[in-house]
């Protein structure tokens, strides 16, 4: 009897043994949202992940397709489109895109990792001071005025001055006065605590999309074979293109991925030079061509060689162009045609300074044209008050802003959910 129990005690200690090993081991993989077998959650309109669970990143190869709401540009009439130069007239003679055989693109042997990474999870909260600027036009400007009760007219011309200011743009900027004008008499509002609930309510869901912000840099699978994701990071000159490849390459490394990195920005060789840095720092190996090379070429290589290595992911950082010039956009435009000759093109991200507020605008809309952008990487939103930028982009592209910038240093860079956003914005 007494051998009975004595088995019995030792079988329910393995059980209890057991269970908690497999509860620890659920609890350490749910930090880790690095699985190319576990799509992305589908959410509701707007927060499509939270920020606390770390840069969202999802296969590549089922990206649908981008629908770019023209009729939904009210602030663009009269912006350059593909094909329109700022400073030159249509019908002058324009540069074509020359092909020229170029010897192969040299390739970077990766380096072992050699520096910690900051885990990517509850980023966007631990960065949220860097978002004072934006923040003191928000949280401290907004709030003083809707918090001190019932608005006369004069305090409702603040709120959209306000807005403004914050570069929400006027189409923007009317709809949230006129919600919140609403939700504001309708809740019978008293308190500041109940205001800053309304506005950040009606903020939240202004920076909704039906897009997801899942950034598409997990491989797939093609006819049984291991596909790399292929992502393309775009942008006029200096918008922190190279810092955000470099970034994102250490998101994906910290989370297990093998990346390589495309420099196909030959216009600069201290452009490749600084993305190899970024390669060396996280190990990873770098495709990268002669000065001057073809860029499309140098891309093609890159994606080849992810391709035949069975890396994760392949980043192609492009030069920076100005969006008005015509012949560097069609440029661009070849890099992509010449990649898809090899794979697919699962992410196509478009850096924007926010700090250059409704230029950016104007970028985003021809870029977009050009390339079918699918995901917004808004950078330097630590060194401005116009975060107000964010409403505006979404809304003008139709495509979801899904990182952020907030700082020079290696592992600035946050994912983006609107919720947070907001919350940080408001303080
Ligand atoms: N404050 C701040 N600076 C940033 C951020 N992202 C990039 N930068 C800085 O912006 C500058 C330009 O960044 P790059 O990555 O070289 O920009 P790029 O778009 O690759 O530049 P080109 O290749 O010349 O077009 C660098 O000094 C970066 O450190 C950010 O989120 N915040």
């Amino acid at each position: 009897m007494s051998s009975t129990w004595f088995l019995f005690v030792v079988v329910a200690v393995v059980v209890l043994v057991a269970l908690l090993v497999t509860g620890l081991l659920i609890a350490r993989r749910r930090r880790i949202t690095l699985d190319s077998r576990r799509e992305v959650e589908e959410k509701p309109k707007g927060g499509s992940y939270a920020a606390s669970g770390g840069i969202a990143l999802a296969p590549g190869g089922t990206a649908p397709e981008v629908e770019h709401p023209v009729e939904e540009r009210p602030e663009t009439d009269g912006q350059p489109a593909v094909g329109d130069d700022a400073a030159v007239p249509r019908d002058s003679a324009q540069r074509t895109v020359r092909d020229v055989k170029l010897p192969e693109a040299e390739v970077v042997e990766p380096t072992p990792v050699a520096e910690a990474i900051d885990p990517a999870a509850g980023r966007l909260e631990r960065l949220r001071g860097r978002l004072t600027k934006s923040r003191s036009m928000f949280g401290t400007s907004l709030l003083g005025l809707l918090g001190a009760g019932d608005l006369d007219e004069d305090s409702w011309q603040d709120v959209e001055d306000t807005l403004l200011m914050a570069d929400l743009g006027a189409a923007t900027t009317n709809q949230i006065v006129e919600r919140l004008r609403d939700e504001l008499s309708r809740r019978a509002v008293r308190s500041s605590a109940e205001a800053r609930e309304v506005l950040h309510e009606v903020l939240t869901a202004q920076l909704s999309t039906d897009g997801h912000r899942a950034v598409r840099a997990l491989p797939h699978t093609v006819d049984g074979k291991k596909q790399p994701a292929v992502v393309l990071v775009a942008g006029v000159n200096g918008t922190g293109k190279t810092t955000t490849t470099g970034k994102l390459a250490r998101v994906l490394v910290a989370q297990g991925g093998t990346v390589l990195l495309g420099a196909a920005d030959t216009f600069r060789a201290a452009a490749a030079d600084q993305l190899q840095t970024w390669a060396e720092r996280v190990g990873a190996e770098v495709v990268r061509g002669k000065e001057g090379a073809d860029p499309a070429a140098v891309a093609f290589d890159a994606v080849k060689r992810g391709v035949d290595t069975g890396v994760d992911a392949v980043l192609v950082d492009t030069a920076g162009r100005l969006h008005t010039k015509t012949g560097l956009m069609d440029e661009l435009g070849k890099v992509k045609r010449v990649v898809e000759k090899q794979a697919k093109v699962d992410e196509v991200l478009l850096v924007l300074d926010a700090t250059t507020g409704q230029n950016g605008l104007m970028q985003a809309r021809v870029f977009a044209e050009v390339i079918d952008v699918t995901g917004i990487v808004l950078t330097k939103l630590d060194g401005t008050a116009k975060g107000g930028i964010v409403f505006q982009v979404q809304k003008e592209l139709g495509v979801p802003v899904k990182l952020v910038g907030l700082g020079e240093g290696p592992d600035d860079l946050a994912p983006f959910e609107p919720g947070a956003f907001v919350d940080a914005l408001l303080g």
